[in-house]
């Protein structure tokens, strides 16, 4: 559905963006990630024309974005930034209607979308509605920016590190949403952020950046086990890596199903990851953890044998 081709931007002498090319499939989560300065933001900027591209080319659904109106493009996406951008004298309901406003929308159709984007974002209008964006926290404050960028039902979501000022635990229930609403939404989102752990939990597709190239792009859990170079398995945590990967894997992968004898008595969710079940073992002092399904019914058992990928049984 995007498609960067031979993609290049200079700022003057200098190159901010080198020869990049990447496609992001419908309906697909793609995340930019790489240290301060290697080009994210601008390879975004570039797929709403906020900033021009200098050489090769850029297409939506085939076509090129230069042959669409500026007001077209800008229509079929959203873009949501870390500061939000919300106008500071405008209500929360007033900010997210921009756009259908700007789109001349009827009032109360603008109203309606108001409210259903409140409702999808847990924001309760009585609450919120009339509210200033310096009476929110940051949390709120996003998922307002997030409403707003949603509002006249793009197919495309452009993200700039969203969730970069929030705490790790506001941080990571935004990340949660975000997840979910793209599984009921099915918009296509490119998001950019320079935290690895945020980019291996939300991406379908990660691209990692090194000043202004691509060094590698691919499965979240291909780049972990196949890292390209030593700034890829740097950057990916080296050592770490284990554990991140853990944290992609569910506890079902590994499990065995329930044998005649008696459960262990720790339980865990089989929707858990592998991550989470180590942490459990460890608090615990298990080594053998009895899996659940969503009811708590015992659905099977993991041990740290198998937790750790060893094939013998246990
Ligand atoms: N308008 C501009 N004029 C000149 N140089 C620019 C401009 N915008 C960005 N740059 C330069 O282009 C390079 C890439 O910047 P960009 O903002 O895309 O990086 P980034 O990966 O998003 O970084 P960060 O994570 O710090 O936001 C940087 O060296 C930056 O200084």
């Amino acid at each position: 559905m995007i498609d960067l081709i031979h993609v290049t931007k200079r700022f003057g002498a200098a190159t901010a963006v080198d020869d990049i090319s990447l496609s992001v499939a419908r309906g697909e989560l793609c995340v930019l990630v790489g240290t301060s300065g290697c080009g994210k933001s601008t390879t975004l900027r570039m797929i709403n024309r906020l900033i021009e591209h200098s050489d090769g080319e850029i297409h939506i659904d085939g076509q090129q974005i230069r042959r669409f109106r500026e007001e077209t493009l800008r229509r079929r996406m959203g873009y949501a930034i870390q500061s939000t951008g919300l106008f500071p004298h405008w209500t929360v309901a007033r900010n997210i209607g921009l756009v259908p406003r700007l789109l001349k929308w009827p009032a109360a159709k603008v109203q309606a979308r108001v409210e259903e984007l409140m409702a999808l974002l847990g924001l309760s209008m009585k609450e919120f509605a009339g509210k200033y964006p310096h009476q929110l926290s940051g949390g709120q404050a996003q998922r307002v920016g997030v409403a707003r960028a949603l509002a006249a039902d793009p197919d495309i979501l452009l993200m700039d590190e969203p969730f970069g000022a929030l705490d790790p635990i506001t941080r990571e229930s935004l990340q949660e949403e975000l997840r979910e609403l793209q599984a009921r939404l099915h918009k296509t989102i490119v998001f950019v952020t320079h935290d690895m752990d945020e980019a291996l939990r939300l991406a379908d597709h990660l691209v990692v950046m090194h000043q202004g190239r691509i060094v590698q792009q691919g499965r979240p859990l291909e780049l972990l086990r196949e890292p390209a170079d030593g700034f890829v398995e740097s950057l990916l945590g080296g050592e770490d890596r284990g554990l991140k990967e853990a944290a992609l894997l569910p506890v079902s992968q590994r499990m065995r199903p329930l044998g005649p004898q008696s459960p262990a008595g720790e339980r865990i969710d089989q929707r858990a990851s592998l991550r989470e079940a180590l942490s459990v073992m460890l608090w615990r002092h298990a080594e053998r953890l009895t899996v659940v399904d969503d009811d708590g019914r015992p659905v099977g058992e993991l041990s740290l044998r198998r937790l750790v990928g060893a094939r013998s049984d246990d």
